[in-house]
């Protein structure tokens, strides 16, 4: 997770569109967290609920901060690129971490214009081999149940 997130994150300050929302400063340990957060939710130890307040904490960091989203479509294949670069060339680990950050993706987006709600205090999501869990089959994987988590 360390690694995937250190080079999502340089893909994204690398970025025309998505260097801006990190160009007032980044949190010295957000790659850390980043990592932290993912691998929470892919079933690792609760390090990101105990120390940074859970996935609605993660949602506020994001949210009302933009009325329109020229991050999504990038801020995803950036992901992908690193999900390339670091990860094992494994079509089913791929299309689930593919399925993962569109879903995540459009629900932090979901909470950036102005107007939006807050979060609430929402459990944080967690994905298996089987795409996400507890939640409706429109974004899982489907059948790819016969990997052990
Ligand atoms: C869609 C476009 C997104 C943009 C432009 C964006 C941008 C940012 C920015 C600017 C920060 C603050 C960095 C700092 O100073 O610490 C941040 C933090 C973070 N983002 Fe995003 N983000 C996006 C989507 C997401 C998604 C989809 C996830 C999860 C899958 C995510 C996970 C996180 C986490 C875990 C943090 C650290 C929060 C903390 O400090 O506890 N982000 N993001």
């Amino acid at each position: 997770m360390l690694a995937l997130a250190t080079d999502f994150h340089e893909r994204c300050l690398a970025h025309p569109t998505l260097s801006h929302p990190f160009s007032h400063g980044v949190e010295p340990q957000h790659v850390p967290h980043l990592a932290g957060y993912w691998g929470e939710v892919f079933g690792g130890p609760p390090v990101y609920s105990e120390t940074r307040g859970g996935h609605g904490a993660m949602i506020r960091v994001h949210a009302n901060q933009c009325d329109d989203d020229p991050f999504s479509a990038v801020f995803v294949e950036c992901f992908d690129a690193a999900v390339v670069a670091t990860l094992p060339d494994d079509a089913e680990l791929r299309a689930v971490l593919r399925d993962y950050i569109r879903a995540a993706t459009a629900e932090v987006v979901a909470y950036m214009p102005s107007s939006a709600a807050g979060p609430g205090d929402p459990p944080m999501p967690r994905w298996t081999w089987a795409g996400r869990q507890g939640c409706d089959a429109s974004v899982s994987t489907g059948d790819a149940t016969t990997r052990t988590p």
